[in-house]
C-alpha cells in the first residue's frame, strides 16, 4: 500500500517533510493558508499533483480565515488567499488548476451561506486528493501495457506516491505493472540537486518492496549503452499543447540519451498536468531555485564561496522525444496535438 502524503485528521492537513526523508519520517501539521504556501515554496511538499492538492487545501483554511459579510465582500479576499498560494511554484500547471477549481466551485457556490461555502470548500479539496488517487490507478493501468515483461525501467526524480496523494503517476505505472504480474527492476537517478530520486522514489519504492537501484544522473548514460535499460518513465508538471513536457531538471537529458539508444521515453501525467493554452513548451515558466541546494548537501559545502550558480528546477523535454504520454485516459503515441486534446476534451 503507498504512502499517501498528505492526510486530513481531526481538522487538520498532515503533511510528511519531504525534504528530511529518507532518515526523519516527520509529519507536519497545517490549518493555515499561509503556513501551507510556505510548505509548497521550500518544498515540504512538492510533486506536480501533490502540489495542486495542497493548494487546493490551501485555499479551504484559507476561506476559513476570512470574516466577510456577504459573497462580495469574502470574494476579493479569497482571490488574495489564492493569489499567495499560486505565487509560490510557477512551473507545475496542476498548482493553477486547483486553485481555478476552487475558485470556480467558491462562485458556483456563492448563494450558500459563508459558513456553509466554506465547508462545502473543504469538501471539494478533499475531492480533489481522493479523486487524485483514483485517476493515478487509472493511469498506472494504461500505462502498465507498455511496459516490457520482465523491465529494467529508469525513472528520473520523483513522481510516486510522495509527488501525489497517492499511489504516484511514473511510478504508479510501475506499481500497476508490478500488480499485474511484470517482473520488473527499477533503476532510480539520484536527480541533483534536490535528490528526490535517492531521497523520495528509492525509500517509496524499497517500503513497497519492488526492487530499486540508485544511480548517479550521470551514470544513466552509460547503463543505455550497455543494453541494461528497457524504458525510461517520467513524470511532468507541465505538458504543452503539442506534447512538449517540462519536468524535473535532467529529464531533457534523459530523453536525448533515450532517443540515442533507441529506449522507448515515457511520460505519465494526469489530464490536469495538459495545458492546451500554451501551443509548444517554449512558454512554460521555468522555477529558478536558490543556489544552496546546489553548493550545499546535508549542511556541507560543496563548492567555494560566492560561486556563481545557476539552478533551474525543470527543463523541457520536446515531443519528438517523447514515445508515449501515459494519462487516466488513454494513451497518446504521436500526434500529440491532437490526441492531447481530445484526451483533455474527455473531461
Ligand atoms: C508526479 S510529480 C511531477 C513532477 O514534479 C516534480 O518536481 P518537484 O519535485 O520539484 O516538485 C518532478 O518534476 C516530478 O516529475
Amino acid at each position: 500500500m503507498s504512502i499517501k502524503p498528505i492526510q486530513f485528521k481531526d481538522d487538520t492537513l498532515l503533511m510528511i517533510d519531504q525534504r528530511l526523508l529518507p532518515t526523519e519520517e516527520v509529519w507536519l501539521e497545517y490549518r493555515d493558508y499561509r503556513s501551507i504556501a510556505e510548505a509548497i515554496k521550500t518544498m515540504v511538499v512538492r510533486g506536480a499533483p501533490a502540489i495542486g492538492v495542497a493548494a487546493a487545501y490551501g485555499a479551504a483554511f484559507g476561506a476559513r480565515e476570512i470574516e466577510a459579510e456577504d459573497f462580495a465582500a469574502f470574494r476579493p479576499r479569497f482571490e488574495k488567499v489564492c493569489r499567495v498560494l499560486a505565487e509560490t511554484r510557477p512551473t507545475a500547471v496542476n498548482l493553477f488548476w486547483a486553485l481555478e477549481r476552487m475558485t470556480n466551485f467558491a462562485l458556483a457556490h456563492q448563494e450558500l451561506s459563508l459558513p456553509e461555502l466554506r465547508e462545502r470548500l473543504m469538501a471539494e479539496a478533499h475531492e480533489i486528493a481522493a479523486e487524485d488517487e483514483r485517476i493515478n490507478r487509472a493511469l498506472g493501468k494504461n500505462g502498465a501495457a507498455l511496459i516490457p515483461n520482465p523491465a529494467r525501467v529508469l525513472t528520473h526524480c520523483n513522481a510516486g506516491a510522495l509527488a501525489t496523494a497517492g499511489y504516484g503517476t511514473a511510478l504508479g505505472v510501475v506499481r500497476a505493472a508490478v500488480e499485474a504480474g511484470h517482473e520488473l527492476m527499477v533503476y532510480a537517478d539520484e536527480t541533483r540537486p534536490f535528490l528526490q530520486g535517492a531521497r523520495l522514489t528509492a525509500w517509496e519504492l524499497m517500503k513497497d518492496r519492488i526492487p530499486v537501484t540508485l544511480i548517479c544522473d550521470n551514470m544513466a548514460g552509460y547503463l543505455m549503452s550497455r543494453g541494461e535499460i528497457d524504458c525510461v518513465i517520467v513524470g511532468a508538471d507541465r505538458i504543452a499543447a503539442n506534447g512538449d513536457t517540462a519536468n524535473k531538471i535532467g529529464t531533457y537529458t534523459v530523453a536525448v540519451l533515450a532517443r540515442e539508444h533507441g529506449i522507448p521515453f515515457y511520460v505519465a501525467a494526469p489530464i490536469s498536468t495538459i495545458d492546451l493554452s500554451l501551443p509548444d513548451g517554449s512558454q512554460i515558466p521555468i522555477e529558478e531555485r536558490g543556489p544552496r541546494e546546489v553548493t550545499h548537501m546535508g549542511g556541507r559545502q560543496l563548492a567555494p564561496d560566492s560561486i556563481g550558480v545557476r539552478n533551474p528546477a525543470f527543463d523541457v523535454t520536446p515531443a519528438r522525444l517523447i514515445t508515449a504520454i501515459i494519462t487516466e485516459h488513454g494513451v497518446v503515441r504521436d500526434n500529440f496535438t491532437a490526441g492531447l486534446k481530445s484526451l483533455v476534451e474527455q473531461g
